[in-house]
C-alpha cells in the first residue's frame, strides 16, 4: 500500500474484529465478536462498556500487544503486526522506573529511541513544564502526589510525539477533583499535539466531556452497541461541560444504551456462566 492510501485511511480500524482466548481448562473464550469501529487521526474517541465486554482487549488488538484472531485491526490503513512506535498508552498504574528522577523517567522514553541524552533530557524538562511540573524534575516518582504522577505519565507518553494515544481509565485512581483536573490537561495536551485518542473507562460522564465520539460495547463477547457523536463545544472545561444542557441529553441517551449491557452484565456474573451456551 503507497503512502497516499495510509494517509487519507482512518488512524484506527477495527473490521469485524474478533479476539478469541484459550483458557487454562483448554476451551476458547470468545472475549470480542465482529466488532467494527474507526478512529480517524485526531479524533478523541471513549469506549464505555459493562465490566469484561472486551474494552481492554480491544486496546491490545490496536497496540499489537494481540494478535487479532479473525477480522482486520488496521493503523493507518496498514494491518497491526506487533508494537509500533506510533502508538503511545497510558493505563491505570504508572509506569515508571522508582528509582529514577521523573525527568530521568520522562527522558528514558526519547533515549530509547535513540535520542542523544542532552537532547532528551531538554525535550523532558521542556514537556514537565508543559505539565505543570517544573521544579519537581529532582523527585522520585514515590515523592510526588497521585495527580502528580499522573501528568510524569501524560509527558512520559506525550514526549514520543505519538499518532495514536491509547488510554486505559488512566485516571481511575485519582479522587474525583484531581481527575477532572488531570482531565483538563490531557484535553488542553491533546489540543497541541492532536493524536488519535482511544479512551476506555466506566465514567460514562467521563466519557461525554472528553470525547468526540462514545462507542458502546455490548456484553461479552464484545460488540459496537453504538456509536454516538458527542457535538460539544470545544475546548472544554471537565468540571464545567457536565451542566450544559446537551451534556445532559447525550448523557441520558447514551446510558439507556449502556444500561442493559450493564445490567446484562450484572445478572451473568450473579451466580451464572462466564459466557452463555453457544456463544463461543
Ligand atoms: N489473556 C486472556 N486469556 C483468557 N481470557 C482473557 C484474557 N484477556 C482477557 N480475557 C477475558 O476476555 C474478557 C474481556 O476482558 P477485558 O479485560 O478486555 O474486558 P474489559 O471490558 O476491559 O473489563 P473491565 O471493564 O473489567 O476492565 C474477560 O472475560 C476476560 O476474562
Amino acid at each position: 500500500m503507497n503512502e497516499t492510501v495510509s494517509s487519507a485511511a482512518p488512524a484506527i480500524e477495527l473490521r469485524r474484529a474478533t479476539k478469541r482466548f484459550r483458557t487454562p481448562s483448554g476451551g476458547i473464550y470468545t472475549a470480542l465478536r465482529d466488532l467494527d469501529m474507526t478512529v480517524e487521526p485526531g479524533e478523541f474517541c471513549a469506549v464505555v462498556g459493562p465490566t469484561g465486554c472486551g474494552k481492554s482487549t480491544t486496546l491490545s488488538l490496536v497496540s499489537g500487544l494481540e494478535p487479532t484472531t479473525a477480522g482486520r485491526t488496521l493503523i493507518h490503513g496498514r494491518p497491526v503486526s506487533g508494537i509500533d512506535r506510533r502508538v503511545g498508552f497510558m493505563f491505570q498504574t504508572d509506569a515508571v522506573f522508582p528509582w529514577k528522577s521523573v525527568l530521568d523517567n520522562v527522558a528514558a522514553g526519547p533515549q530509547f529511541r535513540g535520542t542523544p541524552k542532552k537532547e532528551a533530557v531538554d525535550k523532558a524538562r521542556d514537556w514537565l513544564r508543559r505539565v505543570g511540573l517544573s521544579g519537581f524534575e529532582d523527585r522520585l516518582p514515590h515523592q510526588l502526589s497521585g495527580g502528580m504522577r499522573k501528568r510524569v505519565a501524560l509527558a512520559q507518553t506525550l514526549i514520543n510525539e505519538p499518532e495514536i494515544l491509547l488510554m486505559d481509565e488512566p485516571f481511575s485512581a485519582l479522587d474525583v477533583q484531581t481527575r477532572q483536573i488531570v482531565s483538563d490537561e490531557l484535553l488542553a495536551l491533546w489540543e497541541l499535539t492532536r493524536p488519535a485518542v482511544v479512551f476506555v473507562t466506566h465514567d460514562l460522564e467521563e466519557a461525554i466531556a472528553l470525547a468526540d465520539k462514545v462507542v458502546v460495547l455490548t456484553v461479552g463477547p464484545g460488540t459496537v452497541k453504538d456509536t454516538f457523536p458527542i457535538d460539544l463545544p470545544r475546548p472544554r472545561t471537565v468540571q464545567e461541560i457536565r451542566f450544559h444542557p446537551r451534556f445532559i441529553e447525550l448523557y441520558e441517551r447514551i446510558w439507556s444504551s449502556l444500561r442493559d449491557e450493564v445490567q446484562a452484565a450484572y445478572d451473568r456474573t450473579a451466580g451464572q456462566s462466564p459466557q452463555p451456551a453457544g456463544a463461543a
